[in-house]
C-alpha cells in the first residue's frame, strides 16, 4: 500500500498517539503539522528551508492548481514533486472546500459541483472522478476524497443530505482511484455538528477501508468547544491503525487539544498568513512585531526558539523590515511561525512518549497566556 501507519504508543495521560506515517516520498512522525503550499509553494519559503525547519510533508490544493497552471501542465512537468522541487511527502486537498470558500458557487448536483473560476469567471466542474483525475496528474502521496462541504451553520436536513452524498462520492473516488500503490486516498468524515451524522459518516467511510481518514467540516467558524466535542465523537470511531487528519487546524492550542483527542495530522494557513502582517507566534504568546515597544528591542523574536530567524535577527530589525514592507521581513516571520508549529509538534510527541501531554498542555498554556 502507498500509505501505512505505524502506531508506536498511546499516551497514558490522554488519548494522544505517537506514530509514524510511511509514504513513497519518505516517512514522518505524528502528531505532525503540515505547512500549506496552496499554489505549489509554501509562500516565500524555498523547499530547502521547509526541509531545514523539519517538515516531512506539505499540503497543496487541487482547486487552485486545476485553475492555474492546470493539472495537465504539471503532469507534463513530471508531477507536483518535480514541478516544485520538493522530494518529501505531499498531500493535496480535493477541491471541495475551496470551491465552496472561493468560487461563486453555481450548482451542486449528484454528479458534482458546477462553479465559476474565482480568477476569470470560467464555468467549471469538479466531481469525484474529476477530482481523482486531477490528483492523479499532480501525483501527491496522499489524495483527499471529493466531499460536499456544507457551510456552518447549516440546518440538520441539509447536513444529513450532504453527509450522505459525501459517502456516495467517497465510493466513486475509490472506484476512480487509478494508482492505489503509489497514492493513498483519505476519506473525509462529515456530519456537521450533529453527533448522529458524524457517527453515520464514520461508519459509512470506515466500511470502505481507506488508508487514512480526515475529519472535515470543522474549523469552519464554529466555537472551539464544539470542534472538540465533534472530535470526541468521531476519533473513537476511526481505526487505530490508520492516520487521522483534522483539516484546517490550527492554532497552537487547537493542535495540542486535537492531539489529546487522537488526531495525528494537522494543516493550517495561519502561520504563513499572519506572518505577512508581522504577527508571530512565540512561546510567550502572539507578538505583533510592528508594535512600537519593539523599536529598540535588540533581542531575539523568541528567546526560547532556536530557528534561523531567532538566532540571527533582532525584534528591532524585524520590525523595521515589516514596517518598510521588505519581503525579507515576511520571509523571516514566515520561517519562524512555521518552525514554531513544527517544533511545537516535536514537543507534543516528546510529551506523549513520556506520558505527560496533559502536563505539557498546562505548561504551554500558562506560558502562552491561554490559562
Ligand atoms: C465542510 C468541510 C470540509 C473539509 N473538506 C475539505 N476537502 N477540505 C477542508 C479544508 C478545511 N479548512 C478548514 N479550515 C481552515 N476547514 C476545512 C474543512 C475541509
Ligand atoms: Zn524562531
Amino acid at each position: 500500500a502507498a500509505i501505512t501507519y505505524e502506531l508506536i504508543k498511546t499516551c497514558k495521560q490522554t488519548g494522544a498517539r505517537l506514530g509514524r506515517v510511511h509514504t513513497p516520498h519518505g516517512s514522518f512522525d505524528t502528531p505532525t503539522f503540515m505547512p500549506v503550499g496552496t499554489q505549489a509553494t509554501v509562500k516565500t519559503m524555498s523547499p530547502e528551508e521547509v526541509k531545514e525547519m523539519g517538515a516531512g510533508i506539505i499540503l497543496s490544493n487541487t482547486y487552485h492548481l486545476f485553475l492555474r497552471p492546470g493539472h495537465e501542465l504539471i503532469k507534463e512537468a513530471g508531477g507536483l514533486h518535480k514541478f516544485m522541487n520538493w522530494d518529501r511527502a505531499i498531500l493535496t486537498d480535493s477541491g471541495g472546500f475551496q470551491v465552496f470558500s472561493l468560487s461563486e458557487l453555481r450548482k451542486i448536483t449528484e454528479e458534482g459541483v458546477h462553479f465559476r473560476s474565482h480568477l476569470n469567471g470560467d464555468k467549471l466542474f469538479i466531481g469525484p472522478e474529476k477530482a481523482m483525475e486531477i490528483q492523479n496528474a499532480l501525483g501527491p502521496d496522499i489524495m483527499m476524497a471529493f466531499d460536499e462541504c456544507p457551510p456552518w451553520p447549516a440546518d440538520e436536513a441539509y447536513v444529513k443530505q450532504s453527509t450522505e452524498r459525501t459517502s456516495r462520492w467517497a465510493e466513486r473516488c475509490l472506484k476512480a482511484h487509478a494508482r492505489p500503490d503509489d497514492q493513498g486516498l483519505f476519506a473525509i468524515v462529515q456530519g456537521g455538528m450533529y453527533p448522529e451524522y458524524r457517527k453515520q459518516s464514520a461508519a459509512d467511510l470506515t466500511s470502505m477501508d481507506f488508508p487514512g481518514y480526515a475529519i472535515g467540516g470543522l474549523s469552519v467558524g464554529e466555537p472551539k468547544h464544539l470542534m472538540y466535542e465533534m472530535l470526541e465523537v468521531t476519533t473513537p470511531l476511526l481505526p487505530t491503525n490508520k492516520p487521522r487528519y483534522l483539516m484546517g487546524v490550527g492554532s497552537p492550542d487547537a493542535l495540542i487539544e486535537g492531539s489529546m483527542r487522537g488526531v495525528d495530522m494537522f494543516d493550517c494557513v495561519l502561520p504563513t498568513r499572519i506572518a505577512r502582517n508581522g504577527t508571530t507566534m512565540t512561546s510567550r504568546g502572539r507578538l505583533v512585531i510592528r508594535n512600537a515597544a519593539f523599536e529598540r528591542d535588540f533581542g531575539p523574536l523568541d528567546p526560547a526558539c532556536s530557528c534561523y530567524t531567532c538566532r540571527n535577527y533582532s525584534r528591532a530589525y524585524l520590525r523595521h523590515l515589516i514596517k518598510a514592507d521588505e519581503t525579507f521581513g515576511i520571509r523571516l516571520t514566515t520561517y519562524h511561525n512555521l518552525y514554531f508549529l513544527i517544533d511545537l509538534m516535536r514537543q507534543v510527541r516528546q510529551a506523549i512518549a513520556e506520558d505527560r501531554l496533559g502536563d505539557f498542555k498546562e505548561e504551554f498554556f500558562d506560558r502562552y497566556g491561554l490559562n
